[in-house]
């Protein structure tokens, strides 16, 4: 029987950066009052795998400071700051397009996916690939850096 050939995580992540869609084999659920909704998996992934984009509106640092002042703190966590090529940037995920990226979830104990920038047309996306192997119905996550999120200090490790 001949094997599949994997196709390469970085040619899938600007695949469907290009494309502008998510991939299948992933759905929204709502989870609690506290977390919201969150990403699981309805397809296994292999570690190093692409698993989505956190897409939005990339825009420079001065627009940033100007919407964060304008921003209700509900919408503000959705603003993803990051260095890219020695100058700040962000990506505004706040408007509720549907997409998978926006949705995923904080967990800096035992996250399953991890952040990579990739250059796209000559602009950076931040993309999501798997840091193990990951079955379906486990809800997908990363490590949202270190700053002091709230819900940080209100969990065991064992709940998050
Ligand atoms: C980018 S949004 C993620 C999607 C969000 N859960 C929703 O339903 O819209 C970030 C927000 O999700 C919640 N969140 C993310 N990770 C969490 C965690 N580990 N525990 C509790 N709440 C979390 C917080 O309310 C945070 O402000």
């Amino acid at each position: 029987m001949q094997r599949r050939r994997r196709i390469n995580p970085i040619d899938d992540a600007k695949y469907y950066v290009q494309s502008g869609r998510d991939k299948g084999g992933l759905d929204i659920q709502y989870i609690n009052a506290c977390k919201g909704r969150g990403l699981f998996t309805s397809t296994s992934f292999t570690k190093g795998d692409f698993v989505c984009e956190y897409r939005g509106e990339l825009i420079s640092q001065q627009e940033c400071k100007r919407r964060q002042r304008l921003y209700h703190e509900h919408l503000k966590v959705f603003m993803f700051e990051f260095k890219y090529n020695g100058k700040l940037w962000c990506i505004d995920a706040s408007k509720e397009d549907g997409s998978y990226g926006r949705l995923v979830n904080d967990n800096h104990i035992n996250p399953n996916t991890k952040k990579k920038y990739i250059t796209v047309q000559g602009k950076p996306h931040l993309c999501l690939f798997a840091n193990q192997d990951i079955n379906p119905r486990e809800e997908i996550t990363y490590n949202y850096g270190d700053s002091e999120w709230p819900w940080r200090s209100n969990v065991s490790k064992t709940t998050i």
